[in-house]
């Protein structure tokens, strides 16, 4: 089963792919790495120091590796980890933080005020959630505020292990649409 881990840099999908990585043995493909190492890009966006992906050549490129993945990963899951991966996939995990905190997480990592300001404004916008719901069959959202990422990972293991079981109907709580942050960014 492919899922997608989703959201606004600065939620914490890397942390939690690795966590999930080590405690369930699930494969995670880390989807911007792979892209810029295969050149799956279009062009080169020098000023916001980004690639331009080439989501059909990206489509194209993980077909066998998913199968192959799936064949080695415990239960067949595959995580594919990156803001992009609700173009993908079927199945959408959103993560999201509350942009001021979600700009502190940025700031820890260094990114300069704009990217900081561009990535607070799309989350507060529920730009990335609005996107999974245009691509994806299925899409749960994760509240990462004022959580560890441990915690956060244990959220996503227990989407992960009621889509295994069947149990969905036992994930309201993931249901996207209960936050509103459109006026969290000063
Ligand atoms: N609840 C949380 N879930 C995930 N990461 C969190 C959480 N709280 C704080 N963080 C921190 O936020 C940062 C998220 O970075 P990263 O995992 O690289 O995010 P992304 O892959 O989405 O860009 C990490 O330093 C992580 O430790």
């Amino acid at each position: 089963m492919l899922i997608g881990l989703t959201g606004t840099p600065g939620t914490g999908k890397t942390s939690v792919s690795r966590l999930l990585e080590k405690r369930r043995g699930w494969k995670v493909i880390y989807l911007n790495d792979l892209i810029k190492e295969e050149h799956l890009y279009t062009e080169i966006d020098e000023e916001r120091n980004a690639v331009v992906a080439d989501i059909e050549l990206i489509r194209s490129r993980l077909t066998g590796i998913i199968n192959e993945m799936e064949k080695e990963s415990t239960n067949g899951i595959v995580i594919l980890e990156s803001h992009l991966a609700h173009h993908i996939t079927d199945i959408a995990i959103v993560l999201r933080a509350y942009p001021p905190e979600l700009k502190k997480r940025l700031e820890m990592r260094g990114y300069s005020e704009e990217k900081i300001k561009e990535n607070a404004e799309a989350e507060a916008i529920d730009l990335i959630l609005a996107e999974a719901f245009e691509w994806c069959d299925r899409v749960y959202e994760v509240n990462t505020t004022g959580r560890t990422a441990e915690e956060t990972a244990g959220d996503v293991e227990r989407i992960i292990d009621h889509l295994l079981s069947g149990k969905e109907e036992e994930l309201q709580e993931y249901t996207p649409g209960s936050l509103d942050w459109i006026d969290s960014v000063p």
